[in-house]
């Protein structure tokens, strides 16, 4: 049989490794009532992820009224407050995950994690859903200076992880954005946050299902 095509497989977090919107809307809600702001609904909130809390809570407050940095300031520790203490009450993996990340192990493709959200909720997330041991390498949004669509933390990702081919699983432009700027191949999950249709966000392939993630990364390497 052919080698598989791939050494490593990082993947974003909010919306292509788990269904984060649950538990970022009731905290983003728990925040926005502290400043005396009404709630936002948790489809809007799905779109306003992917570039870290503080902008959460910047397009939360944008939906609400106006903004400020004092606001955020004020918001902001207990938006994190809030989503410490439930960070997988509702959070769930995308359908067949688990089983194609123990596929990838099982091939010998070592996981990582690329995501924008802060490196201590991201660990904090993986840790509560028992995925500690399944990556070689978490990078956060702020683990180095500058985050996605900057490609050093895809890079550091892939370094942390042992280096080698690697591949690119995102749900947004940013990530894809962040794939090109590193000449990494990427592939889209239709199923995640993204504002706009997967199939314009220029991604090299799409899954509609983690069922499909093997051999689209079979067809991508080859
Ligand atoms: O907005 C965030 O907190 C992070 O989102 P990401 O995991 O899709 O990069
Ligand atoms: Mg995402």
């Amino acid at each position: 049989m052919a080698r598989f095509p791939f050494d490593i497989v990082a993947f974003d977090l909010d919306g292509t490794l788990a269904d984060t919107a649950p538990d970022l809307t009731t905290a983003l809600n728990h925040s926005l009532a502290h400043l005396g702001r009404p709630p936002v609904p948790a489809e809007d909130v799905r779109h306003m992820v992917g570039h870290g809390a503080r902008a959460l809570l910047r397009k939360g407050l944008a939906a609400t009224g106006e903004v400020s940095e004092t606001l955020i300031d004020r918001g902001f520790p207990v938006f994190l407050d809030h989503y410490t203490a439930h960070i997988a009450d509702g959070t769930r993996p995308f359908p067949g995950l688990e089983a194609a990340l123990d596929r990838l192990a099982a091939l010998d493709v070592r996981l990582a994690v690329c995501t924008n959200k802060l490196e201590g909720l991201a660990r904090e997330l993986i840790d509560a859903l028992g995925w500690r041991d399944r990556f070689a390498a978490i990078i956060g949004g702020d683990t180095l200076p500058v985050r996605k669509p900057d490609p050093a933390p895809l890079f550091e990702a892939v370094a942390r992880a042992g280096g080698g081919r690697a591949a690119y699983i995102g749900d947004s432009i940013t990530d894809t954005d962040t794939a090109r700027n590193a000449k990494i191949p990427c592939i889209a999950v239709t199923f995640g946050f993204s504002d706009r249709p997967a199939d314009m966000l220029g991604a090299d392939l799409l899954i509609d299902h983690y069922d499909e993630l093997i051999p689209a990364l079979e067809r991508l390497g080859n």
